[in-house]
């Protein structure tokens, strides 16, 4: 079994006590920019800061953070997005982290979690969320469309996450707008940002905010999947462990301006 098989049989268990529950937050009604526009027209490359306490591949990384602080720092430095991860068990995230971050921030707010369902959907925008994650290795076609349509019904963004030129595919066929490669294989963890290459040479000449997603540790890497065509990326651990997070941050946003008009 998968980690993702295991992620993915954590969220099932959990799945009855959001559907008996309302979903009750404090919530400030903000209306956020698109993360589709501030991609697309974008002169620089665009940084996806998350919020991340741990994770399955790399134990406790920064679990006393708080998150409203880190957010902050993001936004100042000056990020697009912060994406928060709400998985409890095997990220140590909560929707309460969600809530406080979307409050905290004006610019957009990502749901980082493993969606199955449209409860869970339906928790992310409660919290303050206006973007939501769809896997595509964790759902089926089905899935993928009624969960994609259902987001965007909910006026929620949607980032669709593939790994391969097959998932890549499925994720094409649904419309998705903003593309992630996830440059980390969630069955094997293994991390290669060719992935990012792999997929940004089949993407289709249609106007798609295409994202490289994980291992990005610095600006060699962000520099690296830029000139592979990404307008944005999103990174964890990196910035959840720099002593400095708004400098780091900030030494990502690479100039893109050269390849604005190519096929990006
Ligand atoms: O990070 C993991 O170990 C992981 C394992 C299994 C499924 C998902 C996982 N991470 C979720 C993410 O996609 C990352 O948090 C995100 O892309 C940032 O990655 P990084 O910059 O490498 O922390």
């Amino acid at each position: 079994m998968t980690i993702l098989d295991r992620i993915i049989d954590q969220k099932k268990t959990e799945l009855p006590q959001l559907l008996s529950t309302k979903p009750v937050f404090l919530s400030i009604d903000k209306a956020r920019p698109s993360l589709y526009e501030t991609l697309m027209s974008a002169n620089s490359l665009q940084v996806i800061s998350e919020m991340k306490r741990a994770s399955p591949s790399k134990g406790d990384i920064a679990t006393e953070v708080d998150p409203v602080e880190q957010a902050l720092q993001y936004e100042e430095a000056g990020a697009a997005c912060i994406s928060v991860l709400t998985e409890r068990a095997f990220f140590k995230g909560s929707y309460g982290d969600l809530n406080a971050v979307a409050n905290a921030v004006n610019i957009p707010v990502l749901c980082k979690d493993f969606i199955i369902h449209e409860v869970q959907i339906d928790y992310a925008k409660a919290a303050g969320a206006s973007v939501v994650l769809l896997i595509v290795a964790a759902l089926t076609d089905v899935q993928l469309k009624s969960l994609h349509a259902y987001a965007t019904e909910k006026q929620l963004e949607v980032l669709v996450e593939v790994h391969d030129a097959e998932e890549l595919k499925r994720a094409l066929a649904i419309g998705a707008n903003i593309i992630g490669v996830n440059n980390r294989n969630l069955k094997t963890f293994d991390v290669s940002l060719s992935a990012t290459l792999e997929i940004a040479q089949l993407l289709p000449p249609s106007p798609i905010a295409f994202i490289s997603e994980s291992g990005i540790s610095g600006p060699e890497d962000a520099q690296f999947v830029a000139n592979a065509g990404a307008k944005g990326i999103l990174v964890g651990e990196a910035l959840m462990r720099s002593g400095n997070v708004k400098k780091s941050l900030k030494a990502l946003q690479i100039d893109i301006t050269a390849k604005v008009g190519e096929n990006r």
